[in-house]
């Protein structure tokens, strides 16, 4: 897939036609009595008819068959440990935090789908509000299948492995430290070389947007033209049976039908998947004193009803310099009426060195005490403040969400990587009040 090109741009109208068929996207109309080339022409919408304009979603696909041949979905458990249900366990306000999430056994075949592992989330794809929190451990790829899912958006982090996406508006590949999003109802394949992992947020409704800039100005963060979005690429395949998988109540679901649903010829609209590549975030920091609230890392969110207040938020922790005088720079202390789901893609987190490990994840509930352990306090309680890039070659990030997550059996128990000692790092913190100022 090497040499793939992209549209850049966030939130845009797009439009995208195979090269080899020119004029396939119909001029001036989207349903002309015959589509160029004999094409059908397929809405995706990706919110209500009537949302307000700059919140409508939907994209024209021009295909050789619509979407609608298939034979009948039914049930399957290829994801044994993909689940919506938030009462397998009794309720743990306690820190968690994993090890690293194993990967398949190399003997053992498996791919993206059957490889999705629910570690926590909350609410109900079915009332249209909630998230959930998922690892994908894999290590071959899907054939003859396409995914999509029917409750939310996924945005997908690769920690281990590139991800060679196939989807109906085309090609892209995701590396470790770029993430993609494909949004409900977008049917994808992915393609591995080997073993990988990485973390997927699911968010239930709406969908993810640049956050708001206010007084930073018209610049900054996530720069909108570093979003890529691949280019119209059809295939034409016909065979016995491609499988076409839906997430749908979080269960899956499988239809068959006689030809691959990656076989849009031309599309245009501004409901798309895309990539972004974290090392492009610009970065904003406190220069003077003080810790600044993550918040100023926020790539993506996926906004609530209630204003400001997100469904999730992405969130990441780039390299950076840090130079604030008179300060405690690491992490504060925190209780948040968030939660606070953090995964790291490489290196090590300035909070906590050891322990939370890259393929790892840790979780904060809803007011459950957090912050730097006792190494990382004394070091920079007592550490010269000079000017000091941190962060070099690690990318920790963090899914915080309004919602209060309950953790699945598989992330409780089944994954068996759990911490039990997670809360000894915060036992020797030292009682240092004493009568001098
Ligand atoms: O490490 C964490 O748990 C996340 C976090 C980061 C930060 O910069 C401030 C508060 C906070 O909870
Ligand atoms: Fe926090």
């Amino acid at each position: 897939m090497a040499n793939l090109k992209y549209l850049s741009g966030f939130g845009s109208e797009f439009s995208s036609e195979d090269p080899r068929r020119p004029g396939s996207l119909p001029d001036g109309q989207n349903n002309p009595q015959l589509c160029p080339y004999g094409l059908y022409a397929e809405q995706l919408s990706g919110t209500a008819f009537t949302a307000p304009r700059n919140d409508n979603r939907r994209s024209w696909l021009y295909r050789i068959r619509p979407s609608v041949i298939h034979k009948p979905f039914r049930r399957i458990n290829t994801a044994k440990y993909l689940t919506h249900n938030w009462d397998e366990q009794e309720p743990d306000p306690n820190q968690s935090r994993w090890l690293p999430f194993d990967l398949p056994p190399a003997d053992v075949p498996v791919d993206f789908v059957c490889g999705l592992h629910t570690v926590c989330g909350a609410g109900d794809a079915r009332a249209r509000n909630g998230l959930a929190i998922h690892v994908y451990l894999c290590n071959t790829s899907m054939t003859n299948s396409a995914f999509y899912s029917s409750d939310g958006d996924m945005l997908i982090v690769p920690q281990q492995g590139v991800l060679k996406i196939t989807t109906e508006f085309g090609k892209m590949e995701v590396a470790p430290n770029e993430i993609a999003v494909i949004q409900l109802g977008m049917r994808f394949a992915v393609h591995v070389d080997g073993p990988s992992r990485g973390y997927i947020l699911e968010v239930f409704d709406g969908h993810f947007k640049l956050p708001d800039l206010g007084p930073i100005g018209a610049n900054g963060l996530a720069n909108p033209r570093d979003f890529l979005t691949p280019v119209a690429h059809y295939q034409e395949i016909e065979v016995p049976e491609f499988k076409i998988i839906s997430k749908y109540h979080g269960a899956l679901f499988e239809a068959t039908q006689g030809h691959t649903p990656f076989d849009v010829v031309a599309w245009h609209g501004n409901y798309v998947p895309y990539k972004y590549d974290l090392s492009k975030f610009m970065v904003i920091n406190a220069v003077a004193y003080d810790h600044c609230d993550p918040s100023i890392f926020t790539v993506l969110t996926c906004q609530s009803t209630k204003p400001g207040v997100a469904i999730a938020d992405f969130v990441i922790f780039p390299p950076r310099w840090s130079v604030q005088e008179h300060t405690f720079r690491p992490p504060y202390y925190h209780r948040n009426c968030m939660s606070e789901f953090m995964g790291l893609i490489l290196g090590a987190y300035e909070a906590k060195e050891g322990g939370f490990l890259p393929g790892g994840a840790s979780l904060h509930s809803t007011m459950t005490p957090h912050g730097p352990d006792t190494k990382c306090f004394e070091g920079a309680s007592n550490a010269i403040l000079k000017p000091e890039k941190i962060a070099v070659g690690t990318q920790a990030f963090m899914f915080e969400s309004s919602l209060s997550m309950a953790i699945t059996k598989w992330g409780a128990e089944t994954c068996q990587k759990l911490d039990a000692k997670y809360y000894e790092c915060w036992q020797n913190l030292p009682k240092l009040f004493s009568d001098k100022l």
